[in-house]
């Protein structure tokens, strides 16, 4: 211990150099410039790598060092190697630049997760180590050479003591990293290649959640030269699930990510308005897609029969056939509508200038044979000079503008969107009348997905802005190179992982090329990649995890696939917790159209939130619909049985707000209720936090059972659960998500008919108290 203890401090002692480094550093370069091209240059190169450093310094703090590895020797009579595993690679300041502290997500420190007795992967003894602030308060050594006489009366015989103060201890309302206790199977799923698209499937509190997240920093390190310049897109299912897993990531060192919801992912465009969820659905469904594209071809018309147009003293025909013609060659150019455009204009002007042409330039000669009393001879005294002027000058005529316009209208995502839900078309006339709606409502979730489809319908027509952008672009480029060579030549290896040459500390060659910088780099613009994809619907992402991917609708896949056009994706859900009615109910399904069969598919079959007891009556609920359904298994048991407790329609916020107070105020307790007795219960516990974000770290918080979905409590309360069942198509996956998430214990409070099959053996309380 008294080792450890000076190994640690020297450990902060050397933190506290590099931080104070960093932050001259910092400091320094953001001092002013001067004019000079190269000093600025300089000032960006150390404001952006500096910048990096400090944050992952920063991060590193709490919890630095949290591991030891003991190998044994390799020849005999040597001393086996000896690394320290934490948060973030340290080097000592000597010579050689020798470790201090070696990466978590370094090869070198696999087998701190994954060596067992069985395979100890050369490993001799496996410490770990709890501090609190900057001192070393325990030790449990799991000794893996089972022959290995030695012994430091730190043993650990299950090494599971760790593992189990982590899930015992009071819940914050913030989800905390699992670095110092990630489990092998989730640790294949962390370090599982990039490349494709891979599946994790688990049911409640296997650490899904937890597992996607530490694999967004695995990536970044071992791939950063390709995901940092991309960034790493998470998909959560809403805004406070998103706040209760907002930390990890930074604790971790990691910034370049973006989190975002679904409904988040339209730039420019915020939900406001609520779906039911019929219309949900609809609006979900893949049949969508082909609705908007037909909507679209309407849009793309023909006259009648003819339209007339003035044009100075002639009255020029846009005759039907013609605008067929030209609808025809700009379909058939495949661009989206808003490109397009250009090429049916351009058709129909041509065809008006040949018309305009034939009638200008054979005027002389019907002249002259009118007076001659001759036949019209063949020709035309226009020259194509002449008829080129002549295209310009109907091409700036605005009734000529108007009548391509009427034919080919130039639309934007909103506006089609906004014409279709008012009269929605090529749908079934049930699902037209479950999304139909007035303008002017504004948007709702399942809207962003529909407008972006369009926007990739439309495309956009920025010929002009981007001629103009393109000079001003190559300049930077040039600037950009001259930051990025700079870069190069200076980076720093101080953080140089063991046994990998490409894990020095991000420098800003690794996180940008020259091209990206310049177009990010304008004077005032030093948004980071993650800052810079929220801004851009184009953006292609380097990898996407999707958190509850069974709640996506067919359209928001739709959206994610164009959003990361290699397929480098994790995605991770339950099918048993779908409670989206336009939710997918099997990975086949999402997955097919994009990538056939080929993905991978793993399971996480250990729950390391829900005690034994608890998951005891999720599990009966859930066989009540499929008798075979089997449930993650426990990693604890807390011999806390739930309780059920019944009470009057009247009595119910009251009898709820006995059991919240019952609790105690230890750790987070959740009341989870039907969304129309939130008010009622929100009324009888006037400190619990509720409506569309809550505080979840406030000692009680009030949730509808969607809400809950990915959340953890030390206490739940689940008011009504019958009617969480019952209200809705999924209502069944909806109790079983709040059923499960409480860390400790779980109380029911029904006003009649809540049945559930007792327990086979032992009749829980909860089973005996359904009467
Ligand atoms: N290896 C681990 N060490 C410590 N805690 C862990 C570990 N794995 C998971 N946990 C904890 O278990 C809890 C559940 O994890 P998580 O929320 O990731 O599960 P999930 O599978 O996403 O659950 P759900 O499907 O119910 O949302 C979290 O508190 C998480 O920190």
């Amino acid at each position: 211990m008294r080792e450890e203890r000076q190994f640690v401090a020297g450990l902060y002692a050397r933190l506290d150099e590099l931080r104070a480094e960093a932050e001259t550093a910092v400091r320094g370069s953001l001092a002013p410039a001067g004019n000079g091209r190269q000093a600025r240059v300089e000032r960006d190169v150390a404001v952006i790598e500096r910048s990096a450093t400090l944050t992952a310094l920063n991060a590193a703090d709490s919890g630095l060092c949290f591991g030891r590895l003991d190998f044994a020797p390799e020849s005999e009579g040597e001393p086996g190697a000896t690394h320290h595993i934490g948060r973030m690679g340290i080097r000592r300041d000597d010579a050689e630049r020798s470790p201090l502290l070696v990466d978590w997500r370094a090869a070198v420190a696999r087998p701190f997760y994954l060596a067992t007795g069985h395979t100890p992967m050369g490993l001799r003894r496996r410490r770990h180590l709890t501090t609190k602030g900057r001192t070393v308060t325990a030790l449990h050594d799991e000794i893996l050479d089972l022959g290995d006489p030695t012994r430091t009366g730190h043993e650990d015989p299950t090494g599971d003591a760790v593992l189990l103060a982590a899930l015992n201890g009071a819940r914050t309302g913030r989800m905390s990293d699992i670095v110092q206790t990630i489990q092998a199977e989730q640790d294949r799923v962390i370090r599982a290649p990039h490349r494709g698209v891979l599946v994790v499937e688990g049911g409640p509190g296997t650490g899904k959640t937890a597992v996607a997240l530490h694999r967004a920093a695995y990536l970044l390190y071992a791939h950063r030269e390709q995901l940092a310049r991309r960034a790493v897109l998470i998909v959560g299912p809403n805004p406070a699930f998103l706040s209760y897993i907002g930390d990890v990531l930074p604790s971790l060192g990691e910034t370049g990510v973006l989190l975002a919801t679904p409904a988040e992912l339209f730039p420019g465009v915020t939900a406001t308005a609520a779906d039911t969820p019929g219309a949900a659905a609809v609006k979900g469904s893949a049949a969508m897609a082909d609705a908007l594209a037909a909507a679209v071809r309407d849009r793309q018309t023909v006259p009648d029969t003819v339209t007339e147009i003035d044009h100075e003293q002639w009255t020029l025909s846009l005759e039907r056939a013609v605008a067929e013609d030209a609808r025809h060659h700009a379909r058939a150019t495949g661009l989206p509508h808003n490109l397009a455009r250009a090429h049916f204009g351009r058709h129909v002007l041509d065809a008006l200038t040949g018309q305009l042409a034939d009638r200008v330039g054979r005027e002389p000669y019907e002249a002259i044979a009118e007076e001659l009393g001759e036949e019209i001879p063949e020709g035309n005294v226009l020259t194509p000079a002449d008829i080129e002027q002549l295209g310009r000058e109907i091409a700036g005529n605005p009734d000529v503008v108007a009548a391509i316009d009427a034919l080919w209208p130039e639309l934007t995502p909103q506006r089609l969107l906004t014409d279709f839900l008012q009269e929605p078309v090529h749908l079934p006339d049930a699902d037209a009348a479950s999304i139909r709606r007035a303008p002017g409502i504004g948007w709702t979730a399942a809207d962003v997905p529909l407008l972006d489809e369009a926007a990739e319908l439309l495309g956009e027509d920025d010929h002009a802005a981007r001629a103009a952008a393109a000079r001003e672009y190559e300049e930077r480029v040039a600037y950009a190179k001259g930051v990025l060579d700079v870069s190069y030549g200076s980076r720093t290896y101080e953080f140089e992982d063991l046994d990998d040459e490409d894990s020095e500390v991000l420098g800003a060659h690794d996180l940008i090329d020259a091209e990206r910088f310049a177009e990010r780099h304008e004077e005032d613009d030093h948004r980071s990649a993650a800052a810079r994809a929220a801004a851009d619907r184009t953006w292609a992402f380097g990898h996407i995890i999707v958190d509850e991917a069974q709640e996506l609708s067919a359209m928001t896949w739709r959206l994610l696939m164009r959003r990361c056009p290699t397929r480098s994706m994790t995605l991770v859900g339950d099918p048993a917790q779908v409670g989206d009615a336009a939710g997918c109910d099997s990975w086949k399904q999402i997955l097919d159209p994009y990538v056939g069969d080929r993905y991978e598919h793993t399971r996480l079959g250990v729950n390391y939130r829900t005690p034994a007891e608890i998951m005891d009556l999720a599990a009966r609920v859930m066989r009540e619909a499929d008798p075979a359904f089997e449930p993650p298994s426990s990693v604890r048991s807390t011999g806390v049985e739930p309780w059920v407790r019944r009470s009057t329609p009247d009595e119910l916020p009251r009898t709820v707000a006995e059991a919240v107070a019952a609790a105690g105020g230890a750790g987070r307790t959740a009341v989870v209720a039907p969304a129309d007795l939130l008010p009622a219960l929100a009324r009888e516990l006037p400190g619990a936090s509720c409506g569309a974000h809550p505080d979840l770290t406030a000692p009680v918080v009030l949730l509808a059972p969607r809400q809950a979905k990915g959340l953890e409590f030390d206490t739940v309360v689940v008011a009504e659960p019958d009617r969480i069942r019952s209200g809705s198509p999924r209502g069944l996956n909806d109790l079983y998500v709040a059923l499960t998430r409480a860390t400790q214990s779980l109380g029911l409070v029904h006003t009649g008919g809540w049945q559930v099959t007792p327990a086979a053996a032992t009749p829980s309380p909860a089973a005996a108290a359904s009467d």
